[in-house]
């Protein structure tokens, strides 16, 4: 075996997801925080407040800038053919309607094939796609669909519960109400039994 060939079959398949960074221009950012803030009558000279346009600015900011990471998946040696179902991932995104908080938890579970995916790269894919101005409906189907095309497994689930600030705290002001969103994909979706397993178990039906 050759030097190269070597190396190949000692490292496993790591495929790097490259998180698409806006451009991001923070001082302009800053500067029209301070015109907002000025504009709804806030005296930013006020000492609590001088440092407020910054510090909304990189949280914003912070709010939307994606991680790109590492998809470690494994053979699936074993040919484990059950479910793996990783539940309540922290969900942290902006609605992009208001760009008000949304929070809740996804669930997220796939029907194995060829290869397993390190747990943690399910939890790290949520944290991707939430980290830009969402609609909860669009979140749940990028995950699934970025998924199915990185993993390419026999089925995938996802369940995102989460509560829409714009709602809950002001507008409508429907405090505890929460939204509940799916997309299942391949044997998952045409599978009776085993869709009824992954929505029981992802919403924690009896
Ligand atoms: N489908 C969907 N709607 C969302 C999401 N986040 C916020 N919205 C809704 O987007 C809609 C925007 O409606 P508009 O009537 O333009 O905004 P608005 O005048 O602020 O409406 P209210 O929120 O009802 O006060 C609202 O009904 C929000 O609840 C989401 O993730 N998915
Ligand atoms: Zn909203």
């Amino acid at each position: 075996m050759n030097a190269v060939a070597a190396v190949e079959q000692a490292t496993p398949l790591r495929p790097r997801i490259v998180a698409e960074r806006p451009v991001v221009d923070l001082e302009a950012a800053e500067a029209a925080a301070a015109d907002l803030l000025a504009a709804l009558g806030l005296d930013l000279t006020q000492e609590s407040l001088v440092d407020t346009p910054r510090r909304m600015a990189r949280a914003l900011h912070e709010l939307m800038a994606p991680e790109g990471f590492e998809l470690t998946s494994f053979a699936n040696e074993e040919g484990y053919d059950e479910l793996v179902l990783v539940r309540d991932i922290p969900v942290r995104s902006l609605c992009e309607h208001h760009m008000l908080p949304l929070v809740g938890v996804a669930h997220v579970g796939y029907l194995p094939d060829r290869r397993i995916l390190g747990l943690s790269k399910l939890a790290r894919m949520v944290d991707l796609h939430s980290r830009r101005p969402q609609t909860q409906e669009r979140l749940t189907t990028a995950v699934a669909d970025h998924l199915r095309r990185e993993l390419a497994p026999a089925g995938v689930g996802v369940v995102v519960e989460a509560e829409h600030t714009c709602m809950t705290l002001r507008g409508a002001r429907a405090p505890g109400a929460r939204t509940l969103t799916s997309a299942v994909l391949g044997r998952l979706r045409d599978d009776p039994s085993s869709r009824a397993e992954f929505l029981s178990l992802a919403r924690r039906l009896p």
